[in-house]
Parts: structure tokens; sequence; C-alpha cells
């Protein structure tokens, strides 16, 4: 038995819901942005290889790739279910740039997971593997928030209740947007754009999150999208990372004047997000991004919808 499941690129915070809301993206011309998993047969308890256009950046010692602790915790937890753990070898096919604001991490973590699961036939339910999928995220930024691993898994928009053991729920979005990715190349490690934001706001910022969120949220049920789009503001992390973003600020007001709904930083950058409902829109500001928002060979531009279906079996070979 083997298994190939691929886990796409996600928007955390989508600006106005920081660690608490994120989207799943799929490039509209079928490239597959993100990374995929193979589980097969092993022929010791693990091994791990990795393939793929990001390959070089990870780290040297396979003990350090996420994939390997991945298999680690799903061991600990098949143990305590007392279900025997298959030898298994691992194929990480890593296609997402680190650093990216784009949920690389989340990407390994959920297709890793995903495929672990599917390959010893489900032991684990939805919440239990999400748990997991947030407890690997955490090791790698320092904290925990789903908002990667919850969209790159179920897909769509996932807003995280946190409550009555529930992880994750989806909020509905506007199927005729298109979310224009643009990285420019650089990176800018997650744990860092963390460490840089205040630990206390100010009661008018605090008032403002609130209103923008619930706003937001209010107006996707509500089937309000210029509402929806007025809404998507940051006042928790944005302020403070913009420096982080060569170029953002010039960025933002093109997109904005070229006719687009909003824009902000996916995660924690440096990759900015920019939301259109006209597709010939979308392609203007992708190649005014392209041009200026991109500062080297290892940066891209992709037009995407939101990924309404999140990781997915590809088959049973990369
Ligand atoms: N499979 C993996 N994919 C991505 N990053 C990994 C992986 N395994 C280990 N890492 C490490 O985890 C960290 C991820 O950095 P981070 O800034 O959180 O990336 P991202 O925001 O793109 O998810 C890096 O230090 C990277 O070397
Ligand atoms: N909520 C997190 C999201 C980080 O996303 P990433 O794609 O940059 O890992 C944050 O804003 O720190």
């Amino acid at each position: 038995m083997s298994v190939v499941v691929y886990a796409p690129a996600s928007i955390g915070n989508v600006s106005v819901g920081f660690d608490v809301l994120g989207a799943a993206v799929s490039p509209i011309d079928g490239t597959l942005l993100g990374d995929r998993v193979l589980a097969a047969e092993g022929e010791q308890s693990f091994s791990l290889n990795c393939v793929g256009a990001f390959v070089d950046k990870l780290p040297k010692q396979a003990e350090e790739n996420i994939v390997y602790r991945c298999w680690q915790v799903f061991a600990r937890e098949l143990d305590k279910k007392g279900v025997a753990l298959k030898p298994v070898a691992l194929t990480l096919e890593k296609n997402m740039p680190i650093g990216s604001g784009l949920g690389s991490s989340a990407c390994s973590i959920v297709a890793a997971l995903d495929a672990l699961n599917r390959f010893h036939y489900q032991p684990l339910d939805e919440t239990e593997l999400l748990a997991l999928m947030g407890e690997m995220e955490a090791e790698i930024s320092g904290s925990l928030h789903y908002d990667n691993v919850a969209p790159c898994y179920l897909g769509g928009l996932q807003f995280m209740v946190e409550e009555l053991g529930i992880i994750s729920q989806s909020v509905p979005c506007f199927d005729d947007w298109y979310w224009v990715m643009a990285y420019p190349g650089i990176k800018v490690p997650t744990a860092e754009a963390r460490a840089i934001l205040p630990s206390q706001y100010r009661r008018q910022d605090v008032i403002a999150h609130g209103r923008y969120l619930g706003g937001f949220i209010h107006a996707c049920h509500s089937e309000q999208p210029a509402l929806a789009a007025k809404m998507i503001k940051d006042v928790v992390a944005e302020p403070y990372r913009e420096r982080l973003l060569p170029g953002f600020g010039n960025a933002r007001q093109y997109a904005l004047e070229a006719g687009a709904l909003a824009s902000g930083i996916s995660g924690s950058g440096p990759t900015m997000f920019t939301v259109c409902d006209d597709l010939e829109v979308a392609k203007r500001i992708a190649r005014w991004l392209q041009d200026h928002y991109v500062q080297n060979e290892e940066g891209f531009v992709h037009v995407c919808r939101l990924d309404g279906q999140g990781s997915k079996v590809t088959g049973s070979e990369l």
C-alpha cells in the first residue's frame, strides 16, 4: 500500500484574524502550490527521502526535518491507542519556499500526517490529527497557532474557535474572489516576525481589531462581499511587520488603484495577497507584482482561488 498526499499553500491571518483566521489557496492554472508526501511500505521502522524545488533549503539532518517529528508524534498517538505502527518510507516533495508566509511548514506537516494516517487506514480522527498538526506548527514557530494547518488540511476559509472540543470551523467566503499571491523570493522566519510584535496593545487597537474581525465574519455569513473586503484590515501585525517587507506599501497602493478589493501580508510575510473580483484586474496586478515586488529568481506570483478541499490524495506514486 502507498499513498501520496498534497497539502496546499495557505494565507495565515488573512490580515483581519491574527492567528485565528486562515485560507487555503491554489493557482487557477493548475500549478501545485504545496508540498506532497508519499508514504510507502518501508524496510525499516522509518526512512525519509527529500526531493523537490526547495529541497536544498531544508535542514540537512533528516531528524531536523519536521516530517520526522510528525512521524514521532504520530507513533506516540498510535501507541496510546494500542494500534501497531507500520514500517514506513516517506518521501517529501518540498515545493514550497521556507519562511515565505505561504504556510510552508504547514504544507509539510499536513501532507506528512495526513499521509501517515491514511497509510495506517485512518486510526486518528480529523480533530486528533489537526491537534497533532498544531503541535508540530507550534514546535517550529514557537507558539501554537492553527491558522495555516487548519485551512491547509480542511480547505477553504477557516476560523479557529478552539472551544467545545472543536479546533476550527469553516466560514463561507466569496467564490468569485481571486487571490493574487506574490512571493518576493526573500525569507522572513515566522518566529522572528512574531518576536517583533508588541506584547500589549492599546485599547483603540483592540476595539478596531474586534470591529474588523467581527465585521468580516458577519459580512461573509450575510453575503456582503464589499463590506467583507473593507474589513480586511490588520492593526495587530502589519504595522510592525511592514518594515520587513521591502516595497509592500507601494505594491499595496498600486493594487488598490488598479482595482483590487483588499491587500495584506500573507502569514508573517514576505508574501503579499491581493483580493480581486475581476480576473483581468487580478492578472494585471499579478504582472505588475512580478515586475516590481518580486526581487529574485526564486520569487513568483500566482493568481489563485480558495482551495475548498485542503489536503488530498493525488495517487500512489510521486
Ligand atoms: N519540511 C519542512 N518544511 C519547512 N520548514 C521546515 C521543514 N522541516 C524543518 N523546517 C524548519 O522549520 C522552520 C520553518 O520556518 P518558518 O519561518 O516557520 O517557515 P514557514 O513560515 O514558511 O512555514 C525553518 O527553520 C526550517 O528549516
Ligand atoms: N498567524 C501566524 C501565521 C504565520 O504564517 P507563515 O506562513 O508565515 O508561517 C503569524 O502571523 O505569525
